[in-house]
């Protein structure tokens, strides 16, 4: 199938989600979209006060070879089982998600610039921009909200893992972007990616 994949990488707050799932909402079911924060790897066998504890800024986090093997089906046609993962519970949920083929396909998180085979993947690549101290912010209010967290542990997180791994790997991968964006609200940005798809979609 010919189809147009574009990543959205960004640091943790920065507003990716908000900027991927406002294209969501515009295209519906005219375009796939995956997370790679559903890839983190399993971990059955950890107890939870161990997986609290655990680094999910690091590349090594993720099972990025399920990804890459379902990108690869959804480029050929194939529909997929996405997994789906549960914050709270710091693994994977038993669930799964059908994404169907779609000649565009967004894929979201942090670090899918910093995977070469990913990157490669990619024939648009948006990062999305803020500061540190907004996205820090953002993330407690979330975290507490959404994702089952209490202040303390959102700032010894960010302090030990988010925050150097973020400097490591993601901050890096800004350069390779070919579009820069900045926050996942901007409105300018979000009419141009929109208008892009839009075409995308209209070619016969
Ligand atoms: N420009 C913005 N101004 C204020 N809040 C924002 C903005 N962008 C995102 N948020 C909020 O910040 C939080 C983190 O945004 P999110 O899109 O989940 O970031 P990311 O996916 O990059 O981690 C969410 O609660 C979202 O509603
Ligand atoms: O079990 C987990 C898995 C991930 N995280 C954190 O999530 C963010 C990535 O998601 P964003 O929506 O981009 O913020 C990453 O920084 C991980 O630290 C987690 O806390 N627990």
């Amino acid at each position: 199938m010919n189809c147009v994949i574009i990543g959205i990488a960004g640091g943790t707050g920065s507003g990716k989600s908000t900027f991927t799932n406002r294209l969501k909402d515009a295209f519906c079911d005219n375009i796939a979209v995956l997370y790679h924060d559903n890839y983190y790897k399993r971990q059955d066998g950890v107890p939870f006060e161990e997986r609290k504890k655990m680094n999910y800024d690091h590349p090594e986090a993720f099972e990025t070879e399920l990804l890459l093997n379902q990108l690869a089906a959804l480029r050929n046609g194939e529909s997929v089982e996405c997994p789906i993962y549960d914050y709270s519970k710091h693994n994977r949920s038993d669930k799964f998600v059908k994404v169907e083929p779609k000649k565009v396909i967004l894929v979201e998180g942090i670090l899918v610039f910093a995977d070469e085979r990913l990157r490669d993947m990619f024939d648009i690549k948006i990062f999305v921009e803020a500061d540190a101290d907004e996205r820090i912010l953002r993330r407690v209010i979330r975290d507490v909200k959404d994702r089952g967290r209490d202040i303390e542990g959102v700032v010894e997180q960010y302090l030990t893992t988010v925050k150097p791994m973020h400097y490591l790997y993601v901050e890096p991968t800004k350069p390779l972007a070919d579009v820069i964006i900045n926050s996942g609200m901007n409105e300018v940005a979000f009419q141009l990616v929109k208008t892009n798809i839009e075409k995308i979609l209209n070619q016969g």
